[in-house]
């Protein structure tokens, strides 16, 4: 999934992470270990390639994906935070879709090996920049945690003297083998379907994908599977401190108006995120924490 990009390397950061770069000096995280291959950038917090030896590649991204640090990065898991689409409009115009975590620079803050994987520490502090776009004091961690099993957890902790609330995604890019090999399991009924004013719709908890995507279904009730039968594999899908989850193609039309999606990029990723979207969003009070994850096996 990444061995079409060109980096070279610059640290290392431990046995199987190494720093890297683009010709541009994009930075990369990049670990090889034996039980796996995984990337991500500290531009956004992102995770951007996850593959176990031997298997198919669980997370897509973009052949075209831009790498540019005021852009965010088409495919991976994208952080979106402190919204979810667009701003409320409370907090003024012309602010970025799916907030401003995917954008931000992050910093490395922990790394941990073992002969079963690694789990990575990233954090994204409220600095000048952010206290612009969104008036609260913050400390974001991401703990990705690689093994036989995929972890994201981002833990929001409030560190202003109010309350906030937050809507949020870890809007995981799926690699697939075809939209015609997937049966999806284990959705709620109950999904807003954006593609038709956000109307509330009731349908069937597994869905086949033969056309653009794009609804916010209620929290599932139970785990969700993504059975892709021309890969041969399962991915169950867990979710915790989320209220609904997303599920997103853009289908033929979406991929061809994106200048970072090849046109049939479309067949081979399916988005399934984490999402926290409803009502006001989740309040956290201040001085305290909450953790939104989803976890792939
Ligand atoms: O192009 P973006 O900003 O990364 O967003 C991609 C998609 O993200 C999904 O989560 C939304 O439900 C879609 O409406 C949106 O189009």
């Amino acid at each position: 999934m990444i061995s079409h990009l060109s980096l070279t390397k610059t640290d290392t950061v431990s046995p199987s992470i190494s720093l890297q770069t683009d010709s541009n000096g994009f930075e990369f995280l990049i670990i090889e270990h034996d039980k796996l291959s995984a990337a991500l950038t500290l531009h956004g917090g992102h995770l951007i390639h996850f593959q176990k030896t031997g298997q198919q590649p669980i997370i897509w991204l973009s052949k075209s994906a831009i790498f540019d640090k005021n852009k965010a990065i088409r495919g991976g898991v994208p952080i979106c935070w402190p919204w979810f689409g667009p701003a409320g409009p409370e907090l003024g115009e012309g602010l970025p879709a799916h907030g401003f975590a995917r954008t931000s620079k992050w910093a490395l803050d922990n790394v941990q090996e073992s002969v079963e994987g690694v789990i990575i520490d990233l954090k994204l502090n409220s600095n000048n920049e952010t206290l612009k776009l969104w008036p609260y004091e913050f400390e974001l961690t991401l703990q990705i945690t690689l093994n036989e099993q995929l972890k994201l957890e981002l833990i929001t902790e409030n560190k202003s003297d109010l309350p906030l609330t937050y809507r949020s995604a870890l809007h995981t890019y799926l690699n697939i083998s075809a939209p015609e090999a997937i049966h999806l399991s284990g959705l709620n009924k109950q999904f807003y379907n954006s593609l038709n004013n956000k109307c509330l719709e009731t349908g069937d908890t597994t869905l086949l994908i033969d056309q653009a995507i794009d609804s916010i279904y209620k929290k599932a009730n139970t785990e969700i599977m993504l059975k892709d039968q021309q890969f041969q594999q399962t991915l169950t899908i867990v979710n915790t401190g989320n209220d609904s989850e997303v599920v997103w193609s853009p289908w033929v039309e979406g991929a061809a108006a994106f200048a970072d999606m090849p046109d049939n990029g479309y067949q081979t990723m399916l988005c399934i995120e984490s999402a926290i979207t409803q009502g006001d969003g989740q309040q956290v009070k201040a001085g305290e924490k909450h953790s939104l994850t989803t976890l792939i096996k």
